[in-house]
């Protein structure tokens, strides 16, 4: 099922293998992002990206009161959607 947006869509146990440093996922609001390169310039630094991978981190992305800067990153790393179906209720 298409899911909006223009990348792939992730089954959540796809998604959750992509977390760790060579290669460390998001999810953020129902869609993925590839941090791995923003690993080293994340302003919060790296620890907290890899905690935050291989679950979904959409409170812990808005609990910080990200920018509207921080915001307009999501679109330079954002790789696709995750399959709703696939996620616990
Ligand atoms: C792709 C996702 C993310 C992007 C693009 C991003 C980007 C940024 C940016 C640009 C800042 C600087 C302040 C600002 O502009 O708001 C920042 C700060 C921060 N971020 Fe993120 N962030 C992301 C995900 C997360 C996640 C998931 C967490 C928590 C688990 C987090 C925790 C923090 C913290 C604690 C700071 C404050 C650092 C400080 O001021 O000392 N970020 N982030």
């Amino acid at each position: 099922m298409k899911m909006g947006g223009e990348g792939k869509v992730y089954t959540l146990a796809e998604f959750s293998q992509h977390n760790n440093a060579k290669d460390c996922w998001l999810l953020i609001g129902g869609k993925v992002y590839n941090v791995t390169k923003f690993l080293e310039d994340h302003p919060g630094g790296d620890e907290v990206l890899l905690s935050a991978s291989g679950k979904d981190a959409t409170d812990d992305f808005e609990d910080v009161g990200h920018s509207s800067s921080a915001r307009a990153m999501l679109h330079e790393l954002y790789v696709g959607d995750i399959d709703a179906s696939t996620i616990p209720t």
